[in-house]
C-alpha cells in the first residue's frame, strides 16, 4: 500500500452534523472544522485526496424551506436544492480544510466544484423512493404529512421517520474533466450529495431531475473515473460488522470481493446504510482487482490508510 496515494474520501453524515445538535449552518460549521482537521492530516501524509460528501438532510431541509416560503417567493426546484446543498457544504470544507491545512503550513488549493451526474430517464429506482432526506419525524406526524402534502415517508433504521425521494445510480460525471486537471494541484470536493441528477438528452444537454444520488456510490464512479488507488468510504463505525448490534457481532478487518458479496446475500448490511458502502467497495475492487476500498471512521482513517484499522475490502 506505500504507493497507493491517489484517495477518494466519501464523508458520511456524522462528518457534517452531530446527533442531536441543532441542525443549524453554523453548527454544521463547526463540526466540519473538527472534520477537516482529520482531511488535512491525511492530505500531509502525502494522500492525493478529492472529497465527496452526502447531503440528506441539507437538501430536505433546504426544500422544506423553499416549499414552506412558497408563499412570498417561487419553490425552488429539486435539482437547484441539491446544487444548493453542494454550494453550502463545500463552501463550509472549503473554510475548514484551509484552516487545517494553514495551520499544518500546507499551502494547497480547496475548491468546490458544482458536479452534475449522469442518471438513467428510466432507472428503475424512480418507483420505489428510498433516500431519506431532511429532519426526521414522529410516525402521527409522518403520516398527516403523508396525507396532507403526499410525501413518500419512510421509517428510518429505527430513528425516526423521514421523507424518502428517488436515488438512482451515478452513469457518469460530467466535470470529470474538470476533476482530472486540477488533480494534481487542487483538493476538489466533488459530486457532493452524490452529485445533482441530471439526464442527458441526445442533443447534448442536461436537465436536473428529482434525486437524491447516494454520496458512497458517486465517490466510487469518481474514484473509477480519476483511478484512484483507494476509495476510502468514512461513516461513524470503525469497522465493518456481520451480526451487527447482535451479541455475536463480529467486525472484520478484511473482506473479499466474494466475502463481501456473500454477506450482501446474506442481508447483513442494512439498506440505505451500510449496504451501499458495501455495494461501493465491491463495484471499485471489482473493476479494479489490485486496489482497495476501506470503510471506516474519520477519527482511523490516517491508520486505516496505512493499514492498521478499519475494514478493507479487496479483490483477493
Ligand atoms: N453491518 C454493519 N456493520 C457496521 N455498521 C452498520 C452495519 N449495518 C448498519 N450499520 C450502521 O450503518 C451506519 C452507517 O450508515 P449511515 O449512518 O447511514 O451512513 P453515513 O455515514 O454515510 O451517514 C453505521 O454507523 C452503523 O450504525
Ligand atoms: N447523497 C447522500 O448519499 O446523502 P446522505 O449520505 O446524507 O444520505
Amino acid at each position: 500500500m506505500s504507493n497507493a496515494r491517489k484517495v477518494v474520501i466519501a464523508l458520511g453524515g456524522n462528518a457534517l452534523q452531530e446527533p442531536g445538535s441543532p441542525a443549524t449552518a453554523e453548527a454544521q460549521l463547526e463540526v466540519v472544522k473538527k472534520t477537516c482537521d482529520y482531511l488535512a492530516e491525511i492530505s500531509c501524509r502525502g494522500y492525493e485526496i478529492a472529497i465527496a460528501h452526502g447531503n440528506g438532510p441539507q437538501v430536505g431541509r433546504i426544500l422544506l424551506a423553499s416549499e414552506t416560503a412558497r408563499e412570498v417567493t417561487p419553490a425552488m426546484p429539486f435539482d437547484v436544492c441539491g446544487a444548493m446543498s453542494q454550494g453550502y457544504i463545500g463552501y463550509h470544507i472549503q473554510q475548514g480544510l484551509k484552516y487545517a491545512l494553514n495551520k499544518r503550513n500546507k499551502n494547497i488549493p480547496v475548491v468546490s466544484l458544482v458536479t452534475q451526474v449522469v442518471v438513467e430517464k428510466n432507472d428503475p429506482a424512480f418507483q420505489n423512493p428510498t433516500k431519506p432526506i431532511g429532519p426526521f419525524y414522529s410516525e402521527e406526524e409522518a403520516k398527516q404529512l403523508m396525507a396532507e402534502k403526499g410525501y413518500v415517508m419512510k421509517e428510518d433504521a429505527g430513528r425516526g421517520w423521514r421523507r424518502v425521494v428517488a436515488s438512482p445510480m451515478p452513469r457518469k460525471i460530467v466535470e470529470l474533466d474538470s476533476v482530472i486537471r486540477l488533480w494534481d494541484t487542487t483538493i476538489v470536493i466533488t459530486v457532493g450529495g452524490g452529485g445533482v441528477p441530471v439526464i442527458e438528452h441526445l442533443d447534448g444537454t442536461f436537465e436536473g431531475v428529482a434525486a437524491v444520488i447516494d454520496k458512497d456510490l458517486a465517490a466510487e464512479r469518481l474514484a473509477e473515473d480519476v483511478g484512484a488507488d483507494i476509495l476510502l468510504i468514512l461513516t461513524e463505525v470503525e469497522k465493518v460488522a456481520i451480526n451487527f448490534n447482535k451479541p455475536d457481532q463480529k467486525n472484520l478487518d478484511h473482506m473479499t470481493l466474494l466475502e463481501a458479496a456473500q454477506y450482501v446475500d446474506e442481508g447483513q448490511f442494512a439498506p440505505g446504510s451500510m449496504l451501499p458502502k458495501v455495494e461501493a467497495a465491491i463495484r471499485f475492487v471489482r473493476a479494479n482487482p489490485s486496489k482497495r476500498a476501506i470503510i471506516t471512521s474519520l477519527y482511523k482513517a490516517v491508520e486505516a490508510l496505512e493499514g492498521k484499522a478499519g475494514t478493507h475490502v479487496t479483490f483477493n
